[in-house]
């Protein structure tokens, strides 16, 4: 059992990654950071300050940023990093994890999601419940991928991009960085400008 973890981020998000990093079992105490002062306990765990409070906190605890949304995450996580904060990486014990996978600090994989053989996952991402990562995908950092969202082999999702609620991603596939892909849509052509996409085949939103 190692020392303190401070989550950063108390609401949906912020809860499931403290029910995981309980079932790891892994630290002596969970505790929150959240900026909504009416908060005070998730979940039975206190929270103990504001996100801007974390400075104080880096030198004698593991610092996990609960925070869903991929811009922001992306910004604490680089503040984090630049004061040597200890940022673990949260894996549910039901998530199963192929040979050869590589997963940076500061992702959680959640329950029940599959990531297959020779795949990399960078920091900061979030593989969400029943997602399936296949065979030698490459997902750079700060990618969310949402519930039960499918890629097939070879896949490359880039930086900051968000795969919506159950969207599918078909072999050998290329999603450059910055992007949406809403929730359902099928991507069967790569994506090279950044935007976001719906639909089955998944087309371009007109902003
Ligand atoms: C545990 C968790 O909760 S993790 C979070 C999971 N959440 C998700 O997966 C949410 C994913 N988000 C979506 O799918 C969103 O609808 C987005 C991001 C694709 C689009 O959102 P917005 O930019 O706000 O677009 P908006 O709602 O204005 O819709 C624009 C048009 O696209 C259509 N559209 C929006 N989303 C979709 C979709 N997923 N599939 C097909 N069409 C869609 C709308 O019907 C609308 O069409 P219209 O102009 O003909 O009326």
């Amino acid at each position: 059992m190692g020392k303190n973890l401070l989550i950063i981020g108390a609401s949906g998000h912020g809860k499931v990654v403290a029910d995981i990093a309980l079932k790891m079992g892994r630290w002596e105490s969970i505790s929150f950071l959240d900026d909504n002062e009416n908060i005070l306990q998730v979940m039975g765990l206190e929270v103990i300050g504001k996100s801007s409070d974390v400075h104080q906190y880096v030198k004698d605890n593991d610092v996990f940023i609960g925070i869903g949304n991929n811009a922001v995450r992306k910004r604490i996580h680089t503040d984090l990093e630049s004061k040597h904060a200890s940022i673990p990486t949260l894996v549910h014990p039901t998530a199963i994890i192929g040979e050869r996978v590589e997963i940076e600090p500061g992702t959680v994989v959640m329950a029940g999601a599959i990531i297959n053989c020779c795949t990399s996952i960078g920091k900061g991402c979030i593989i969400n419940t029943g997602a399936i990562v296949e065979h030698d995908n490459q997902v750079e950092d700060f990618v969310h991928l949402s519930p039960g969202v499918r890629l097939a082999g070879t896949v490359r999702v880039g930086e900051g991009t968000w795969l919506g609620i159950g969207s599918i991603v078909i072999n050998n596939i290329t999603i450059t960085s910055e992007s949406i892909i809403g929730a359902g849509a099928v991507v069967v052509r790569d994506i090279m400008m950044a935007g976001t996409y719906v639909g089955v085949p998944a087309k371009r939103l007109s902003s």
